[in-house]
C-alpha cells in the first residue's frame, strides 16, 4: 500500500536503520509498556516490536496510515486513531510508559508543553524518547546566559532531566526534511519545585521572555506591585536581562507571585 506523505501532518518517515536502532537502544523496552506518538508507516514501531515490549500503544491522527498500520501489524499494536493533543495521556495505561515519538515538527513544542503542564507527582511515563527539530531541541536544553535559553528550557527542566542522545541528518528520512533533527531523552525529576499552578510559570516566563532584550525592571514592574522589594529579597539586579536568571530563580519568583496573588 503506497501512501503519499502529507506535509500538513509533518510526515517525514525515518528510513535509516542505524538511527532506528540507536533510538530503540536509548532505553530498556523489553517487557515494558510502550507508547509511540505518530508511528506513521510503522518503521520505528517494527524496531520497537523486535525488543519484545509487553504492549505497544500508538497514537496516529492520519486515517490512511491507521489502515496501513492495521494491515502491517494486525493485533500486535493497540492503535489510537486520534490527535495526540486530544488524548488524555495519563489515561492510556495504568503502567508507566516508555514513550517514543518522532514528533510532527509543527506541534512538537505544543505536545511537550501540554504534557509538562499536566504532569502531577505520579508521572505517567518512565521516560520520553522524543525527536525534535534541532533548533527546538537546542532551546529545550539551553542553559541560562545563552541566547537559546527561554521559556521552553525553563518549563522542561522544571519537571524533567534531559539528555541529548544524537543529531539526525535529513538523509535519514523520506521525504527529506529541510532541517536537522535531534533526539532527546527525558526522565522524571522526582523532587521538582512545587508550584500552585503551572500556568503561573507559563505566564511569568511569557512576560519576561516576550521582551528578552529589555532589562528585568520592565517585566518585574508588570508582575509585582513592589518590584524593588522582591528583587532585593532574591538578590536580583534589575539591570540584568531575562536570560541571566536561572530556572531556579524563575521558580522562586512564581512561588512569590503565587503567595501574593493566589
Ligand atoms: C515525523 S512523522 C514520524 C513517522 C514515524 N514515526 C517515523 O519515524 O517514520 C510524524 C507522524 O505523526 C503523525 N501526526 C501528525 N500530527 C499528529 C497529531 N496531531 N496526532 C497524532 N499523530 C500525528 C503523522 O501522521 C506522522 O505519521
Amino acid at each position: 500500500m503506497f501512501i503519499k506523505p502529507k506535509k500538513s501532518l509533518g510526515q517525514n518517515f525515518l528510513i535509516d536503520r542505524t538511527v532506528l536502532e540507536q533510538i530503540i537502544d536509548t532505553v530498556e523496552i523489553t517487557n515494558k509498556e510502550v507508547l509511540e506518538i505518530g508511528p506513521g508507516s510503522g518503521n520505528l514501531t517494527a524496531y520497537i516490536l523486535k525488543k519484545k515490549p509487553k504492549k505497544i500503544y500508538v497514537i496516529e491522527k492520519d486515517n490512511d496510515l491507521v489502515l496501513l498500520l492495521k494491515d502491517k501489524f494486525t493485533s500486535e499494536i493497540d492503535i489510537i486513531n486520534e490527535d495526540v493533543l486530544k488524548v488524555p495521556e495519563d489515561e492510556i495505561s495504568d503502567e508507566k510508559l516508555i514513550v517514543f515519538g518522532n514528533l510532527p515538527y509543527n506541534i512538537s513544542t505544543e505536545i511537550l508543553s501540554k504534557w509538562i503542564i499536566n504532569l502531577n507527582k505520579n508521572f505517567w511515563f518512565e521516560s520520553l524518547v522524543l525527536m525534535f527539530q534541532k533548533e527546538v531541541a537546542e532551546r529545550i536544553i539551553a542553559e541560562s546566559n545563552t541566547s537559546k535559553y527561554g521559556r521552553l528550557s525553563i518549563l522542561s527542566v522544571w519537571k524533567m532531566n534531559i539528555k541529548k542522545i544524537i543529531d539526525i541528518k535529513p538523509h535519514s528520512f523520506s521525504p527529506r526534511p529541510k532541517i536537522d533533527s535531534t533526539l532527546l531523552l527525558f526522565t522524571p525529576r522526582v523532587n521538582f519545585f512545587e508550584l500552585k499552578d503551572p500556568k503561573n510559570l507559563e505566564m511569568i516566563t511569557r512576560v519576561f521572555f516576550n521582551q528578552r532584550r529589555k532589562m528585568l525592571k520592565k517585566p518585574f514592574n508588570q508582575i509585582f506591585r513592589d518590584a524593588k522589594k522582591i528583587a532585593e529579597k532574591f538578590n536580583i539586579d534589575l539591570n540584568l536581562r531575562p536570560q541571566n536568571l536561572t530556572p531556579e530563580i524563575y521558580f522562586k519568583l512564581v512561588k512569590e507571585y503565587e503567595s501574593l496573588n493566589c
